[in-house]
């Protein structure tokens, strides 16, 4: 163990090319859950003893949170690879300066709701602030939803309801409180995540729709997990933790991120390979893994074997399908959607346009530059599969990524069938997945296979 963890390796690359080659075979374990190691975090600083952690995401999502932690005190020791954490919650202080502590969030929706949440709950004066595109993803109805229970305010600094946030807390009173979940299911899980923080119970009611429904559930089992009993109705919409509520546990072993392993599932998808992700099965505590059935649907074999999904390519067809509870895998959708028969309906992803860039508009420009005809609605898109005239005729495009992890890890896949699809700025992948094309290039590079992916350094991204 060393406090420092592993260094952040800059990747040279300003463009990757993904050539095909064949069938994509073999095991991927991909690294921690994003959604899961963040959550952890938190129950471990809040904890204040030692914890382990174990198979933990070290990306810059997951760091934007140790980072801030670290800041209040809590003591992190890492292994090298950053996979196994020892988190020393007992040093953990409210920050009561003359000046607020300002604590850097990129953009991690996940830590800015989560911290903004947790923050307020145990006090002190902080800002949260991000790169750009941070300061125009939404957080007021969480901030409206706190200042229900505060004692003090938080506020948004723009009168947009976005980052950066001001907190100015004596902690939370505790009390009943309404938030909306139609934008972001974030808001209620940072709610829920801070709740034992408080003086006295806490009752959280959901006003309306809820989006992304699994990470909700996946907050409450993570409460169980840590010690925190919560009374939960079976519909996600009333939550209550009783007043003296503490986290306690002493570690946690982190399942690998099924969103990253939708790319190699569809990787396989795409090339009518068989692709085998170790570590998750359809139990998983990630709602993404549900993104296997949506390939069952088109035509896929899928098979769980209880530590394990394998995904077997086959001929596949288009589908209408409402992906609200697994938003974050539309985009690899989109890709299969290409090489379907028949047009591909995706609905009830409206909360795709608030994440790091419109994931509806951006994704059909860059599916367009393809040649894919794609008609964007407000929740979704109805993607037509390229022709053969349209594929054998395809002279290569060069995708933008819009600082977008999901879109240079998703559209790289294209570059399985069709040759040429280059990747704008692919190290934006390092938000949660630092290794992602060399772990891709692991599973499609054959010993007689020519380059998997090609380094153009002198582009400009
Ligand atoms: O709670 C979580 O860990 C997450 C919830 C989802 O966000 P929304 O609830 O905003 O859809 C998802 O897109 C994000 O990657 C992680
Ligand atoms: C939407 C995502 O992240 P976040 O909201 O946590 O920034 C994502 O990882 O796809």
């Amino acid at each position: 163990m060393n406090p420092a963890g592993p260094q952040a390796t800059e990747s040279p690359l300003t463009t990757v090319t993904v050539l095909p080659d064949g069938p994509v075979e073999g095991e991927i374990r991909p690294p921690g859950s994003k959604s899961l190691t963040n959550r952890i975090l938190l129950a471990a600083a809040g904890a204040g003893k030692k914890t382990l952690l174990t198979g933990a995401l070290r990306s810059e999502d997951t760091t934007v949170m140790l980072d801030s932690l670290q800041q209040i005190g809590v003591i992190v020791e890492s292994s090298d690879d950053g996979r196994t954490l020892q988190i020393d919650g007992s040093g953990l202080t409210p920050h009561y300066g003359a000046e607020p502590l300002r604590l850097y969030i990129a953009n991690s929706g996940t830590t800015v709701r989560f911290l903004t949440a947790f923050l307020s709950a145990l006090g002190g004066n902080y800002v949260l602030h991000g790169v750009p595109r941070m300061h125009q993803r939404p957080i007021g109805e969480l901030l409206k939803a706190i200042n229900q229970l505060i004692d003090g305010t938080v506020t948004a600094e723009s009168p947009n309801g976005c980052p950066p946030v001001h907190i100015q807390s004596k902690g939370w009173k505790g009390g009943t409180v309404s938030v909306s979940g139609d934008v972001s299911s974030q808001y209620l899980s940072g709610l829920l995540l801070a709740a034992p923080l408080a003086k006295e119970s806490v009752t959280i009611v959901v006003d309306g729709e809820l989006v992304s429904k699994p990470y909700v559930a996946m907050t409450c089992e993570v409460l169980k997990t840590c010690g925190v009993p919560t009374v939960v109705s079976d519909d996600l919409a009333r939550f209550e933790i009783p007043a003296g509520s503490h986290y306690d546990f002493d570690r946690y072993s982190i399942e690998p991120d099924a969103s990253a392993a939708s790319y190699f599932w569809a990787a396989a998808a795409l090339t009518g390979g068989t692709v085998q992700v170790q570590g998750l099965s359809k139990d998983a505590l990630q709602g993404d893994v549900g993104f296997v059935e949506v390939l069952e649907q088109m035509g896929c074999n899928v098979s769980d074997d209880g530590d394990s999904i394998s995904v077997t390519g086959g001929a596949l067809q288009g589908i209408e399908v409402d992906m609200n509870a697994i938003s974050d895998t539309v985009q690899t959708l989109a890709i299969v959607a290409l090489f379907a028969s028949g047009p591909t309906t995706v609905r009830g992803v409206a909360h795709n346009r608030f994440k790091e860039t419109d994931r509806i508009a951006d994704l059909a420009c860059e599916l367009r530059k393809l040649g894919a005809e794609v008609h964007e609605n407000e929740d979704g898109l109805i993607i037509h599969p390229l022709t053969a005239q349209q594929r054998q005729n395809f002279a290569g495009a060069r995708l933008a990524t819009y600082h977008d992890h999901r879109m240079a890890m998703s559209l790289a896949l294209a570059g399985l069938k069709l040759p040429g699809v280059e990747i704008e700025n692919p190290s934006c992948t390092a938000k949660t997945y630092p290794e992602y094309f060399a772990d891709l290039e692991s599973l499609i590079k054959r010993p007689h296979s020519w380059r998997s992916y090609s380094v153009n350094a002198g582009s400009s991204a």
